[in-house]
């Protein structure tokens, strides 16, 4: 579906989002491995995590959908069903390797595929260390999906500083621990999303190497309640459409302000962004609060190495930020950009292209510079939600618009993303 935007001139109300897509995929993982009934408020509504659900369904768990509530039959430690069908992770990386750390300690055996995208996508760096823990898992030749896990009789703990920055690694291998009796460690030197040791209330040490995570069976989950603060990601493309928008003042709720996830206020308020965290207060663990963004007036800043693992999503909408702000945008130690949903260096600057802007493509990141030459843009999803939502942003900004193609993608994360844009302009 091609989606046409026309010019925005300034945002102004409130708007309440769907829960945190990353937090929601580990609570409804939880509640399926936990034995009885959990419950998930203000769950998001993506279809990444509507491929967790498909997933846990085929391994015997049971869910009752109400709006944004779900209810949960977990199945208990090591009791899923043997899936009749292969595992559909769909688009979902997080689903995919998440998955593989619970699916390896199982007594049966389970494929899991996904779509084009996702087939494509790096699975070595799981199936290593998952390796190392004795998990029994085949990859594709490629090192993809398809990927085939077997039984495996000498599971063993490890200790493992994470080669990449990847939450979805360090969460891999963080549950698969939990179905050992002795204790694993894993090292996070990059201060991935902590979502993971903190709903499963885990022991983190500070240390010169980095965080040290420690993870047993005694940390396996039991049946819960949580309200899912909104999506700090899907907050983002509103907040930046704000900040460059004349005359605007928009209010975001309940948006969970995790500190391994708002870099993005970080830089933006660094960039000169007039933004405020009202009502801090903290919810079901996790932080949360609400978010104040004012017109402003923007310059670049260099953006440090060290906080790349706490943008990664954000990048493609900073972007848009970056060619409003004073001076030139520059994104480098990104490359993990290039194994998303699409290779997002690419994506975006294919895109900035369309618009006249001068762009340096580099392996880890990108240079943006010189003035926007034309009014009107047709720009392309790449089939990837983030790249669309960027882009929906800054046909929203040109005189007369624009068109992003293949838009229906957006609803991999926020499918109610034109119907939130539209209440905020009239
Ligand atoms: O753990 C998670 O929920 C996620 C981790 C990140 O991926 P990586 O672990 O590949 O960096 C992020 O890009 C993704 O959207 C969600
Ligand atoms: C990279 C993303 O998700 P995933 O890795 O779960 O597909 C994302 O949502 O931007």
């Amino acid at each position: 579906m091609n989606q046409q935007f026309e010019k925005i001139n300034s945002l102004n109300g409130e708007i309440f989002l769907a829960g945190d897509k990353s937090i929601s995929h580990r609570a409804v993982m939880f509640a399926s491995m936990a034995k009885g009934e959990s419950i998930i408020y203000n769950c998001s509504e993506s279809e990444d995590v509507y491929s967790t659900i498909k997933c846990f369904k085929e391994l015997g768990c049971e869910f009752e959908l109400n709006n944004n509530t779900i209810k949960i039959i977990g199945k208990g430690f090591k009791n899923f069903n043997k899936p009749q069908n292969f595992l559909d992770a769909g688009n979902s990386g997080t689903t995919t390797r998440l998955i593989s750390g619970i699916l390896a300690a199982q007594n049966f055996e389970s494929t899991i595929v996904g779509d084009d995208s996702l087939s494509k996508r790096p699975m070595k760096r799981i199936v290593e260390p998952l390796r190392l823990m004795g998990a029994n898992i085949e990859p594709s030749e490629h090192g993809t999906l398809p990927l085939k896990i077997f039984p495996s009789f000498n599971l063993k703990p490890i200790e493992y500083t994470l080669k990449v920055a990847s939450a979805q690694v360090k969460s891999a291998l963080l549950l698969l621990a939990l179905h050992l009796e002795e204790e694993s460690v894993i090292i996070d030197p990059f201060n991935t999303r902590n979502h993971t040791e903190k709903m499963l209330n885990l022991k983190v040490e500070e240390t010169s190497e980095g965080n040290k995570i420690f993870c047993s069976k005694k940390n396996y989950p039991k049946s819960f309640e949580i309200n899912v603060p909104s999506d700090i990601s899907s907050a983002a493309f509103f907040i930046v459409a704000a900040l460059i928008t004349k005359n605007s003042e928009i209010l975001i709720r309940n948006i969970s302000i995790n500190p391994t996830r708002i870099g993005v206020i970080k830089i933006l308020k660094e960039m000169g962004g007039d933004i405020e965290i009202l009502n801090q207060k903290e919810e079901c663990g996790e932080e949360v609060g609400d978010i104040l963004v004012k017109s402003s007036r923007l310059k670049n800043i260099e953006i440090p190495k060290e906080i790349i693992p706490n943008i990664i999503d954000e990048i493609p909408i900073l972007s848009v930020a970056g060619i409003f702000a004073e001076g030139d945008f520059i994104i480098k130690n990104a490359e993990e950009l290039r194994v998303k949903e699409s290779d997002r260096i690419k994506s975006l600057c294919e895109n900035f292209k369309k618009v006249g802007l001068e762009v340096i493509e580099n392996s880890d990141g990108f240079i943006l510079s010189g003035e926007l030459k034309n009014n009107y843009a047709e720009f392309d999803s790449y089939g990837d939600h983030r790249i669309a939502m960027t882009f929906a942003i800054l046909s929203s900004m040109l005189g007369k618009g624009g068109v992003v193609n293949g838009f229906d993608c957006v609803k991999i994360s926020n499918p109610k993303f034109m119907e939130q844009l539209k209440s905020l302009h009239f």
